[in-house]
C-alpha cells in the first residue's frame, strides 16, 4: 500500500514540475509566472481543485513516445474568486511551449463543459506555441471543439481570456469569441500570421510586439479589452471584472447593501462649460455619478470617443456607455459604434442594467468614415440598444443631435428613463448648421449676413437647443439639477430592478455585422 501511495505522491510531484526546473526559470526569466503559479494568484487560497493532472498526449510519431509529461502542457479544474465558484485553465508553456496537442484540448473541453453545466464563469490563461505541430489535423480538430463550445456558452456564462505569453495563429479565434480578452504588457502577443509570414506576403517589416502586442491590441485594433504591465496585475484584473458579473445569464449580479442618502453632487453642476463647443471629460462626470472608486474601465484606449466600463450605483452593478466630448467632439464613428454595441450585448445577456450618458454631435462625416461602413457599425449600437431587455437609463449632458439622438438609447428605442439636464440641446442638427439650411434665403438676402446668421442661430438655438421641446412630447421623463443625478439613477435603476420584457419568438435577430 505505502509503495501505492508513494508512486500517485511521485506522479502528482512530477505533474507540479510542468516541463521542468530548466523551462520553469527560462519562464521566470521572461518575467513571466508559470500556470501553476498563475491559478495560485487567481483563485482564492487552496481553493484549486485540478482535473486530469495525470493525462498524457497519445502521440508516437516524431519520438513522442518518449517524451510525455502528465498533464500535457496544461493546467484544468476549478476553484473559487471571492468564494464564487469559477473554472479554470492554464496554459503551462514549459511544456511543448503550451502548445495545444489532442489531449491539452480534451481537458480544455472537459471543464467548458462543466462551467456550463453548472453555471460559472470559465476563465482560460492563454501562453501557447499555438497547435502541437507533432499532431497536425488532431490538433486543429482539438482548436474547433473549443471554438464550438464558446459559441454554446456564449451569453450562457462569462468567459474571459488572459492573453499571457504568444496566441497565434487559429489560436487567437477562441479568445475572440469569448467576451473579455485581457492582455499582458510585452510578454504577450496575438496575431493570424506572424511577422515571418507577413515579410513574406506583405514585404511588411514588423515586429512581434508591432504587429500583435498589447498596446497595438488595446489602442489600434481593440481585439484586447484590457492591458497590464504585468501577470500579476493582469489576474488582480480578471478578479475585479468578475466582481461586476453574475455567475451566469440566469442570474443577477451581486447587490450590495446600500442605504440612500441625499447623494447631492454639486460638482455636476459645473461640469459642462457654458459654450457648447467647449469640451470635457464625461470620465469627471461618471466618477461624480457612480459609488467611489467603482469604475472598471473596458477599452480604455480604444475609440476614446465612447467610454464603456462596469460600475456600481448604490451598491448595484451597471454597465455604462458614455459619449466623450474631450475625443473627436463625442461623435460615433466606425469604431465607437462597434465598441459600444458589444459592450451593451455582454450587459444585456448578463442581466446587467445600462445608464447611457449622452453628449454627441452626431455621427462623424467623411469618405473614411463612410467607405468604412459607418452606416452598418452605427446600425450596430442602434440594434444592440433597441435589442436590449436590461433596464435602461439615459442622461442627455449636453448635445444630442440627430440620429445620434435616436441610437443613443432614447425613449423611442426602448429606454426605459430618459433624463436631461437643462444644459441639454436636443435638435436635429445644432443651431449653425440649422439656421444655414433653413434661413438660407433670408441670410443670403441680408446686408449684414454674418449678423443675420448669428441671429438666427440665437433664435433656434433659444427654441430647439434645450431639453424642453423633447420633455413637452415626454421623450425626456424630466429635466433635472445636475447635482440630483445620482440619486434619481440609484431610484430609477432600483425601480426597475423588476423590469420584463416579452419578446417575439424567433430563432435569432440579425444584427448588422
Ligand atoms: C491553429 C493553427 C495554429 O496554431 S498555427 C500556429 C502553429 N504554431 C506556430 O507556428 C508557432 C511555433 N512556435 C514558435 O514560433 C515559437 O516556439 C514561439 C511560440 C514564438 C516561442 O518561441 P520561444 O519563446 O523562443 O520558445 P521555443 O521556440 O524555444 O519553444 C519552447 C518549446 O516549445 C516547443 N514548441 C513551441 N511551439 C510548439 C508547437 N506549436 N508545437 C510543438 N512544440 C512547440 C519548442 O519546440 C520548444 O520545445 P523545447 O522546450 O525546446 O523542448
Amino acid at each position: 500500500m505505502n509503495d501505492k501511495i508513494q508512486s500517485l505522491i511521485d506522479k502528482k510531484a512530477q505533474a507540479l514540475l510542468g516541463g521542468g526546473e530548466k523551462r520553469i526559470a527560462a519562464q521566470h526569466a521572461k518575467k513571466k509566472l508559470t500556470a501553476r503559479e498563475r491559478i495560485d494568484f487567481l483563485l482564492d487560497e487552496g481553493s484549486f481543485e485540478e482535473i486530469g493532472m495525470l493525462v498524457e498526449h497519445r502521440t508516437t510519431d516524431f519520438g513522442m513516445d518518449k517524451e510525455k509529461y502528465p498533464g500535457d502542457g496544461v493546467v484544468t479544474g476549478y476553484g473559487t474568486i471571492n468564494g464564487r465558484l469559477v473554472y479554470v485553465f492554464a496554459q503551462d508553456f514549459t511544456v511543448f511551449g503550451g502548445s495545444l496537442s489532442e489531449t491539452h484540448a480534451e481537458k480544455i473541453c472537459k471543464v467548458m463543459d462543466m462551467a456550463l453545466k453548472v453555471g460559472a464563469p470559465m476563465i482560460g490563461l492563454n501562453d501557447s506555441g499555438g497547435a502541437r505541430i507533432q499532431e497536425g489535423v488532431r490538433s486543429l480538430g482539438g482548436y474547433a471543439d473549443i471554438f464550438y463550445k464558446n459559441v454554446q456558452s456564449s451569453g450562457v456564462i462569462p468567459q474571459i481570456s488572459a492573453i499571457m505569453g504568444p496566441c497565434a495563429g487559429g489560436a487567437v479565434y477562441s479568445p475572440a469569441m469569448t467576451d473579455f480578452t485581457m492582455m499582458v504588457e510585452n510578454t504577450s502577443y496575438m496575431f493570424v500570421t506572424g511577422p515571418n509570414v507577413v515579410k513574406t506576403v506583405t514585404n511588411e517589416t514588423v515586429t512581434a510586439e508591432e504587429l500583435g502586442g498589447a498596446s497595438t491590441h488595446s489602442t489600434k485594433s481593440g481585439v484586447a479589452h484590457t492591458t497590464s504591465a504585468n501577470d500579476v496585475e493582469c489576474l488582480e484584473d480578471v478578479k475585479k471584472l468578475l466582481s461586476y458579473l453574475p455567475q451566469n445569464n440566469m442570474e443577477l449580479p451581486a447587490l450590495y447593501p446600500y442605504e440612500l442618502g441625499e447623494e447631492l453632487r454639486p460638482n455636476l453642476d459645473t461640469i459642462v462649460p457654458e459654450t457648447s463647443t467647449k469640451p470635457y471629460d464625461m470620465k469627471d462626470v461618471i466618477n461624480e455619478i457612480i459609488d467611489e472608486d467603482s469604475f472598471f474601465e473596458i477599452h480604455k484606449d480604444f475609440a476614446e470617443n465612447i467610454v464603456v466600463g462596469f460600475a456600481r450605483l448604490g451598491g448595484r452593478s451597471i454597465g455604462i456607455v458614455a459619449n466623450n466630448p474631450m475625443f473627436l467632439a463625442g461623435c460615433l464613428d466606425v469604431n465607437s459604434s462597434t465598441k459600444a454595441a458589444r459592450f451593451t450585448r455582454f450587459c444585456d445577456a448578463f442581466n446587467i442594467p445600462l445608464l447611457v450618458l449622452e453628449d454627441v454631435p452626431g455621427f462623424l462625416p467623411g469618405t473614411d468614415q463612410e467607405w468604412n461602413g459607418i452606416i452598418v457599425h452605427g446600425a450596430k449600437l442602434l440594434y444592440a440598444l433597441s435589442e436590449a431587455t436590461v433596464p435602461k437609463v439615459t442622461v442627455i449632458t449636453r448635445k444630442a443631435y440627430g440620429g445620434a439622438y435616436d441610437v443613443m438609447n432614447s425613449k423611442h428605442i426602448g429606454a426605459d428613463m430618459n433624463f436631461a439636464w437643462p444644459t441639454a440641446e436636443i435638435a436635429v442638427m445644432g443651431a449653425k448648421g440649422a439656421s444655414e439650411i433653413i434661413f438660407k434665403k433670408e441670410i443670403a438676402e441680408a446686408n449684414d449676413q454674418e449678423a443675420k446668421l448669428a441671429e438666427k442661430e440665437k433664435e433656434y438655438a433659444e427654441l430647439f437647443a434645450t431639453p424642453y421641446e423633447a420633455a413637452k412630447r415626454g421623450f425626456i421623463d424630466e429635466v433635472i439639477l445636475p447635482h440630483n443625478t445620482r440619486r434619481k439613477l440609484i431610484k430609477a435603476f432600483a425601480m426597475l430592478e423588476n423590469k420584463v420584457v416579452d419578446t417575439p419568438k424567433r430563432k435569432h435577430g440579425n444584427i448588422p455585422l
